[in-house]
C-alpha cells in the first residue's frame, strides 16, 4: 500500500493519484472515511480505511452488523461519496458507477419480463454491443455459471440459486475489473448456498477478476476468501487483514474435508474471537 499521510482529502485526490505509485494496476482504497448525518446527528461510519487490492484477488469482508461493510461497498461502487479519501482503479480516481465495477446484491433483482439470457444481455445492450455479439457473450457467461438448460426461462421459473447465478453472469458479462458482492448468498438455503460457494470459486478461477465479497458467515469467508478482512464498528475500521492459509487446499473434492479439519476449526475460532472482540 502506498503512503498516504501527505495526501490531502478528496479534492486533491486526482492530482495525488496521477503523481503517485497508485498508477500501478489494482484497486486502492486510500484513507477512506464516511460520516452520515449533519451537525449534532452526524456519526462516523467508516474511519481511515486503507486497502490495496490486486486485480485477481478474492477478498472476503467479515464484520458484525452495522460495522459499515455495505457502506464501504457503496463507496467502491461509486454510489456513495466518501467524506474523505478516495478509491482508485488502475491509478484513476473512481467516483461514480462505471462498467469497471460490477455489483451483485443479496437479491438478484432480475428484470421479470426478460429470460435469464435476456437479463445477461441487458448490460451489454446498454453498452451498445451489437445483437449478434451480445448473444455470443451472454451464451459464454450463461455457460460459465452452468445455466445453459435454463437460459430461456423467465426469472419466476428459476430457483433462488439460479437467479443469483443469472445475476452473477449479468454482472460478469460486462467484464468489470472488480466484482462487488454484498452477501450474495444469504437469502439462499444451506445446500444451495454451499453449491453457490463452490461455483463461485470455479468462476473466480476461470475469470481471475477481483472478487470483493461481504459476508456475515465466517465459514463462507474461510471457504472463499484468499484474503479475509475483519472490520470492527463504531466507527467501521479494518482490524485484521489475513492471508487465508486454507485457500489453496480447497476445491470441489476437498471442500467437505477441509471444512471439518482442525486447521479450519482453529481459523474459524480465531475469526469468531476477533469479531466478538468488537463487542467487548
Ligand atoms: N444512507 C444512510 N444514512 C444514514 N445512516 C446509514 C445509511 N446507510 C447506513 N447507515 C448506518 O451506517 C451504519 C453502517 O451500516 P452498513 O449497512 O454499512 O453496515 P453493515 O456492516 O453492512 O451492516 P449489515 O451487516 O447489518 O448489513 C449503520 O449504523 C447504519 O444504520
Amino acid at each position: 500500500m502506498y503512503a498516504t499521510t501527505h495526501i490531502p482529502k478528496v479534492i486533491a485526490a486526482d492530482a495525488a493519484v496521477r503523481n503517485s505509485s497508485a498508477a500501478s494496476p489494482g484497486i486502492q482504497l486510500v484513507d477512506l472515511s464516511l460520516s452520515y448525518g449533519k451537525g449534532k446527528s452526524e456519526f462516523q461510519v467508516l474511519h481511515q480505511i486503507e486497502l490495496s487490492l490486486s486485480l485477481d484477488e478474492f477478498i472476503c469482508i467479515l464484520g458484525p452488523s452495522g460495522c459499515g461493510k455495505s457502506s464501504l461497498l457503496n463507496i467502491m461502487a461509486g454510489y456513495t461519496k466518501p467524506s474523505s479519501g478516495y478509491v482508485a482503479i488502475d491509478g484513476n480516481v473512481h467516483t461514480k458507477p462505471t462498467s469497471q465495477v460490477g455489483v451483485v446484491f443479496q437479491h438478484a433483482n432480475l428484470f421479470p419480463w426478460l429470460s435469464a439470457a435476456g437479463n445477461v444481455e441487458f448490460g451489454l445492450r446498454m453498452a451498445g454491443v451489437s445483437k449478434q455479439k451480445r448473444k455470443e457473450i451472454a451464451a459464454q457467461y450463461i455457460e460459465l455459471v452452468g445455466l445453459e438448460a435454463a437460459a430461456k426461462r423467465l426469472p419466476h421459473q428459476l430457483s433462488g440459486g439460479m437467479k443469483q447465478r443469472t445475476a452473477l453472469a449479468r454482472t460478469l458479462a460486462t467484464e468489470p475489473r472488480i466484482v462487488l458482492m454484498d452477501e450474495p448468498f444469504s437469502a439462499l438455503d444451506a445446500l444451495t448456498r454451499e453449491a453457490m460457494q463452490l461455483h463461485i470459486r470455479k468462476i473466480w478461477q476461470h475469470t481471475r477478476r477481483c472478487f470483493f465479497l461481504i459476508t456475515h458467515d465466517v465459514d463462507e469467508a474461510l471457504l472463499l476468501g484468499r484474503r479475509i478482512i475483519v472490520m470492527h464498528p463504531n466507527p467501521g475500521r479494518i482490524v485484521q487483514d489475513i492471508a487465508n492459509p486454507l485457500f489453496d487446499s480447497i476445491n470441489e473434492s476437498t471442500f467437505h474435508d477441509v471444512r471439518s479439519s482442525k486447521a479450519f476449526i482453529n481459523m474459524r475460532y480465531q475469526l469468531l474471537s476477533l469479531i466478538a472482540a468488537a463487542n467487548v
